[in-house]
């Protein structure tokens, strides 16, 4: 019912103030939603910026530890790590990945060591930052991805990760049962209360370049990596592997690249009643700061509001390389 003069409902009444606003709102972000990605190297005092991530850099291990103290103080609850192996330790069978001495175990001890159940640490399972040709697993003459003889490799990566002292362990490689290989070693190697956080649907995205010059993969990887990770096209897809992979253990589930994919996490979220991650990824976040740059739009607007809108779509948190600006913003 409209009266000539009046509209009887007056969407705005309650937007009219901050106070009645904050009322209102229907989702929050708070510094316990992000987790933040960082990039670990070799040498001492050491800061490499990384020239395709403005703002982000690659730390020795102590300033690593540094960064998780920083990260710890914003309130952030998780930090995800990591390594830029130098060039001579990269092999065609990423042997590097399996040495409990590697970068990955010593940054995953040092922050364990210094700052204990204080901040949660999420390594990475894949081999393409410890491969001579930068694909996730190990190849055969034609360069196709070999799944079960990876899987074998990536059950020994995450094993030597718990023992440094991983409190996440987190598959990013898109081999099939690559979870539930995991699973079962790490309960019957005494790792039964370490978490599992399944890359599940990860997309084969044109926005992983910055991240592939962090780790130093880019100038190495030929071709693509389409025979293993998904189909941009594809949403039903990401329903089974996510199926698959809470069958075989999973305790958590990631959507990767975020924002364009927010339908999938909202699909995913809908459909099974259990945490779901997004990795707003490198491309995104480049794409942030060089429309900052530009003047197109604000930076803290921006981060604030795509951070926002993962909550909105159903995600529990959000793997962010703007982690720590953002939970001080929300913080101040
Ligand atoms: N296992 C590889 C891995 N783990 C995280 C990212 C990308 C993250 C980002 O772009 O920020 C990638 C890149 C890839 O699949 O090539
Ligand atoms: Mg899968």
């Amino acid at each position: 019912m409209t009266h000539a003069a009046f509209p009887d409902l007056r969407l705005r009444r309650t937007r009219r103030t901050a106070w009645s606003r904050a009322m209102v709102r229907e989702h929050q972000l708070t510094p316990s939603n992000l987790i933040w990605p960082l990039f670990v190297c070799q040498g001492e005092g050491t800061e490499e910026p990384i020239a395709s991530l403005p703002g982000v850099s690659r730390w020795s291990v102590d300033r690593l530890v540094d960064r998780a103290k920083d990260a710890v103080a914003a309130g952030i609850p998780c930090l995800a790590l990591f390594p830029y192996t130098q060039p001579e330790r990269r092999s065609e069978d990423g042997a590097e990945a399996l040495n409990p001495d590697n970068l990955m175990c010593r940054a995953t001890a040092a922050v364990k060591d210094a700052l204990g159940d204080a901040i949660g640490v999420l390594t990475d399972v894949a081999l393409d930052p410890y491969t001579s040709h930068g694909q996730d697993g190990l190849i055969d003459e034609a360069g196709y991805v070999l799944n079960d003889e990876t899987v074998e490799v990536l059950v020994g990566q995450a094993l030597c990760q718990a023992r440094a002292g991983a409190d996440i362990i987190a598959p990013s490689d898109m081999m099939d049962g690559r979870v539930g290989a995991i699973r079962e070693a790490l309960e019957i190697e005494g790792f039964g209360h370490v978490q599992i956080m399944a890359y599940s649907a990860k997309y084969a995205s044109a926005f992983y370049g910055p991240f592939r010059d962090a780790v130093g993969s880019r100038g190495l990887l030929k071709g693509d990596k389409k025979t293993y990770q998904m189909d941009p096209a594809n949403v039903e897809e990401a329903l089974r592997e996510v199926e698959q992979d809470l069958a075989e253990g999973a305790d958590s589930v990631m959507v990767k690249p975020g924002l364009p994919y927010l339908d999938v996490v909202r699909a995913v979220k809908d459909a099974f009643a259990v945490p779901v991650y997004a990795y707003q990824v490198s491309g995104e976040y480049a794409m942030i700061e060089a429309a900052a740059a530009a003047g197109a739009g604000e930076r803290d607007a921006l981060v604030l509001e795509t951070l926002l809108a993962f909550r909105r779509a159903g995600a529990s948190g959000v793997l962010t390389y703007h982690a720590l600006h953002a939970a001080r913003l929300l913080g101040a």
